[in-house]
């Protein structure tokens, strides 16, 4: 039913459409095709002059093979919002890779909606086919569509702006509620897999409220991630691919994975977890790349370990400078191992990051974790390949807060002052702050866990105050050592020489 203002004028309209419906039953019934086809031309003009409303019509599978029309899936994401709220009768379906199940207008079910002021009738219907067909798609025969219903002086408004508002609302509405996925890549030498990647459902729980940092450092990076999200203007007005690398360094249990999933969950981005060492070489770092879908986040955790990349540059310096020998020494070796490990070059690495394959997609983030940061080769971690340079560090006290908050519920305790010091001065990962927070057993008090940790902190800082000791006493045995080293070489140099060095001269060693 199209959807009109009712009134006298309408009724003398259907009737008058009413008729002209049963005299065109007859002419198809017994006109010839060219004869029908005359008529059904002028029918047609003849309805557009009585009918001031514009119909388009979405049907669900479009083309020859039948394929899911991308409009009719973003309208039916576009309405699922609203129809949940408007239409009396729903239609909830399980749709594959969404987090929940998708409510949608029941069939022969009518939806008025409103763009700038311009007031819109949707209708979902489907309709049977008469005629039977054997076909590998779709196995029901009923075409479902949706109709769209418009005032025919709201033409451009409808053509030009609501039909792109739909479909970007519609993609957005996706891409919000699709089941997010971690991939990791497969190893070259598994053949039987189709694509390099495979994934599992991501469901990591960290988010930025619960990351245990300093307030100030983390809002900077929420505002980094912001500013990224919406920089596609911005990106295309710079000409840089719109991607951007970050490099969290630090030791171990500081939350640097823990941030990059609170940084998926904050984007709303898949996560490409890319294991290096399992990459053949550079065409097949090419091919991972390629196949990485927007929106994500590639991350390379322990980039120090995943291979040798800081030693290749160093390797060549180093056969330049030794000459021939140490140069084939070198190859061989290197050869060797080229045989049984990934053959991914610093420069391949590089390429990934920010060649001109790296643009065919955009809205990615590229993480790098490691704990030596002063091990990386400069080129890896220059600004334009890793922007943003993240430290995780050791728990400052409100970091503690953060951590208290999260598994004691607490704000503030007596013991906060205490604790507050102790951080100064000693050294804890917000891993160890966590573990030592975590009730043990079922009830187990607020202060019993903040005198755990105290008594952690107090251990931990008499490990270390030995540690110093033992460290110190090492390094003046080291000295002593070498001192006494220096003194007999001096002496033997004076004893063999006969005649005094120069360097034995100025040391006061001269025979007479
Ligand atoms: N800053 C933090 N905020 C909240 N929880 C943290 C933080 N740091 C560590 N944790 C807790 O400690 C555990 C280990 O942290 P995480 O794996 O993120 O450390 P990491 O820095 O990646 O360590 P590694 O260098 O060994 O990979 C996490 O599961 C989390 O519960
Ligand atoms: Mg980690």
């Amino acid at each position: 039913m199209i959807p009109m203002p009712m009134g006298q004028l309408w009724n003398n309209v259907g009737s008058l459409m009413a008729t002209f419906m049963f005299v065109w039953a007859i002419i198809q019934q017994y006109f010839p095709y060219r004869l029908r086809a005359h008529i059904e031309r002028y029918a047609h003009k003849f309805i557009g002059f009585l009918n001031p409303y514009i119909t388009i019509t979405f049907p669900e599978y479009t083309g020859e093979r039948l394929r899911k029309s991308e409009a009719f899936t973003a309208i039916q994401n576009y309405l699922s919002s609203r129809s949940s709220i408007r239409a009396k009768r729903l239609k909830a379906e399980a749709v594959k890779n969404r987090k929940s199940l998708v409510l949608s207008m029941d069939d022969n079910e009518e939806v008025i909606d409103e763009f700038n002021g311009v007031k819109i009738w949707w209708t979902s219907s489907k309709t049977v086919p008469k005629t039977q067909s054997i076909s590998y798609y779709p196995t029901s025969d009923e075409r479902r569509f949706y109709k769209l219903t418009f005032h025919r002086r709201h033409r451009e408004t409808i053509l030009d702006s609501f039909i792109n508002h739909i479909m970007e609302e519609g993609k957005a509405v996706e891409q919000k509620n699709r089941q997010r996925k971690l991939y990791m890549n497969n190893s070259s030498t598994n053949w039987w897999h189709k694509s390099s990647w495979r994934h599992v459902p991501f469901e990591h729980p960290a988010n930025f409220r619960t990351l245990a940092m300093d307030p100030k450092k983390k809002q900077e990076i929420v505002n980094d991630l912001v500013k990224f999200k919406n920089g596609k203007e911005y990106y295309e007005k710079v000409g840089k691919a719109w991607k951007r690398g970050y490099l969290l360094y630090g030791p171990p249990g500081t939350g640097k994975s823990t941030m990059i999933a609170a940084m998926a969950n904050f984007m709303e981005y898949d996560v490409y977890d890319l294991e290096l060492t399992s990459v053949k070489d550079n065409t097949e770092l090419k091919k991972l790349l390629i196949e990485i879908t927007n929106k994500s986040i590639i991350v390379i955790e322990d980039i120090d370990c995943s291979l040798d990349l800081t030693g290749q540059r160093k390797k060549k310096k180093k056969t330049e400078e030794e000459g021939d020998e140490a140069k084939k020494e070198i190859e061989k070796k290197a050869k060797e191992e080229e045989k049984k490990e990934s053959k991914v070059t610093l420069s391949g690495l590089l390429n990934f990051i920010d060649g001109i394959w790296s643009a065919c997609g955009g809205e990615r983030l590229i993480i790098f974790t490691t704990n030596h940061k002063e091990k990386l080769d400069e080129a890896l971690i220059r600004r334009g390949r890793m922007d943003k340079h993240i430290e995780m560090s050791y728990c400052g006290f409100e970091a503690f807060k953060v951590l208290a908050m999260n598994y004691l519920d607490v704000e503030w305790d007596d013991s906060y002052d205490k604790i507050k010091e102790m951080l100064e001065n000693i050294e804890m990962t917000p891993a160890d702050v966590a573990e030592n927070l975590m009730p043990k057993y079922e009830g187990e008090e607020t202060g019993e866990c903040l005198k755990r940790l105290i008594k952690g902190l107090e251990d931990a800082k008499v490990a270390a105050d030995k540690k110093k000791a033992e460290e110190e006493a090492e390094a003046a045995k080291k000295e002593k050592e070498q001192k006494k080293e220096g003194e007999s070489g001096e002496k033997k140099e004076c004893k063999c020489n006969g005649v005094a060095t120069t360097e034995a001269k100025e040391n006061g060693h001269v025979e007479k």
